[in-house]
């Protein structure tokens, strides 16, 4: 495995959560490092949600020190996605059965195959880490009912296509391609990361629903703003929303 230049890598047969071990280690933390566990023994997703991780998948926390404000800092969740992508194309030579869900899940054939947590960590007053928590079904996919009602179907990558992957190696995959794509963007900023993101992004042109906390908004999605913001298409005129669920 080629690891990247200046990307630290902690290995962990076992682990609460990566991202708690984030926290953990940010009193020593230089510059980006790569939290990696066999096992997570209470994962959480998005929204408080837990995550299952069962063996044989890929469980890790990128944490990265940050200089932006908050609203920069978070694109990286579209910098990941797109890593993420990468590292799929490549372990499996093939594009066509993957697409990117705003905010930041991966997909395989309508499925949803990976899922990126961003937190921020430290700092007194404006954060001072980013933490992006990756966690790939490569192996095994949690049973549909274990999943919110309208969520997507939960869906592995080796049950899927026939390729089975080692974490460690898929991790190789992922970690390069991170440090590709985070050098593009912070050169160039979210432009081309925005403009890669949407030629992969699913559902397009067709009719979601943005579920935030208390309300539901259903149009036509248009585009991801230079925010990163998602943009409906509604009969009340068109709606930028930062953060939601999204409904297909
Ligand atoms: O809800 C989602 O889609 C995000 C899931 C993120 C799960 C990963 S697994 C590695 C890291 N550690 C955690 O506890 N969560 C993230």
């Amino acid at each position: 495995m080629s690891w990247p230049q200046g990307y630290g890598l902690v290995t962990l047969e076992s682990v609460d959560s990566t991202m708690a071990e984030a926290a953990r280690r940010l009193p020593e933390a230089r510059g980006p490092l790569w939290i990696f566990a066999g096992v997570q023994t209470a994962a959480r997703g998005r929204r408080g949600r837990p995550w299952a991780n069962p063996p044989g998948n890929l469980a890790a926390t990128l944490l990265m020190p940050m200089a932006e404000p908050p609203g920069v800092a978070a694109l990286r969740s579209f910098v990941a996605s797109l890593a993420l992508l990468d590292a799929f194309v490549g372990v499996t030579g093939r594009a066509e059965p993957f697409a990117l869900k705003w905010p930041n899940d991966v997909l395989l054939n309508g499925g949803k195959v990976a899922g990126i947590l961003l937190e921020t960590l430290g700092g007194r007053g404006a954060a001072s880490h980013l933490a992006i928590g990756i966690g790939v079904n490569l192996a095994a996919a949690p049973a549909a009912e274990a999943v919110e009602p309208r969520a997507l179907r939960p869906t592995a990558l080796g049950p899927e296509t026939g390729v089975v992957v080692d974490p460690v190696d898929f991790l190789g995959a992922l970690a390069a391609a991170y440090a590709r794509r985070e050098a593009e963007f912070a050169a160039l900023g979210f432009a081309p990361v925005r403009t890669a993101w949407l030629a992969a992004a699913a559902r397009i042109g067709e009719a979601v629903t943005a579920r935030t906390g208390t309300s539901e908004t259903t149009g036509t999605f248009e585009t991801v703003d230079p925010s990163g913001n998602l943009v409906l298409r509604t009969p009340r005129g068109r709606v930028a929303i930062a953060a939601a669920d999204i409904f297909f």
